[in-house]
């Protein structure tokens, strides 16, 4: 998968070169890449930004450099995704999806955000997503297309080592996981639930399945099957 992403910050996505992400780039499983959005301004300030029409506060971002900057990055295969509040909420379904795709592009606003021709500019020849990381603001998309990027990467075969430990997570079956437990069986006058100390596999499996449901009754009722639009 290629990842280009567009932001007045780039070096705020140094961080994508270590851990897991870091050895899949280097294996040539993903192509990150990170790029300022003011290489494609022209005038001495490298301006990127102007007063919104009709007033109110704040900046908004100007569309000829993301023009410039897009057309030199979108191929026709590929999704442009903006992180925006005005985004639909990200979920692990959302990140499954991407990560079939084969090339992504984000465009991360600042300020009050990209001028809204620049959205409907490109969605006239490619898919574009609008996407936000939950009910809260940032201040820029950049927080936003790391989690995205993180998400959506360790999806893709061969980027995390074992992939049967992808499919026993919160939200992948739809639950939130299981509590988990290591070594030493005893730690401060707590013991490990001897259930998974006792090798029997049908027992533990059922065990965890029930944590799992009482876990996601407490805590988020919403993602419980019979929970309407679950
Ligand atoms: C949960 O918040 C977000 O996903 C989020 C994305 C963006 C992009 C911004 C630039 O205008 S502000 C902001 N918040």
């Amino acid at each position: 998968m290629r990842v280009d992403i567009v932001t007045i910050f780039p070096t705020f996505f140094d961080v994508l070169d270590i851990s897991l992400i870091g050895k899949a780039r280097g294996s040539g499983l993903l192509d990150i890449r990170a790029h300022d959005l003011r290489d494609w301004t022209h005038d001495r300030h490298r301006t990127v930004d102007d007063t919104p029409y009709g007033g109110g506060a704040g900046m908004v971002m100007k569309p000829e450099p993301w023009g410039e900057a897009l057309d030199a990055l979108l191929t026709p295969e590929a999704v442009l995704i903006v992180p925006s509040p005005a985004g639909e909420v990200f979920t692990q379904p959302t990140a499954r999806e991407l990560s079939a795709e084969a090339h992504l592009v984000f465009a991360c606003g600042r300020y009050e955000g990209i001028d809204q021709r620049v959205i409907d500019h490109y969605a006239q020849s490619h898919r574009v997503r609008l996407i936000s990381l939950g009910d809260y603001v940032l201040n820029g998309g950049e927080v936003a297309a790391m989690a995205m990027v993180e998400a959506v990467s360790r999806l893709i075969p061969g980027v995390v080592g074992n992939p049967a430990s992808l499919v026993e997570e919160s939200h992948e079956d739809g639950l939130l996981e299981y509590p988990s437990y290591t070594k030493p069986a005893q730690w401060r006058g707590e013991d490990v639930p001897p259930v998974l100390l006792s090798g029997n596999h049908g027992a533990i499996a059922q065990w965890r399945r029930d944590r799992s449901l009482e876990r996601t009754e407490r805590v988020r009722p919403d993602l419980l099957p019979e929970a309407p639009g679950a």
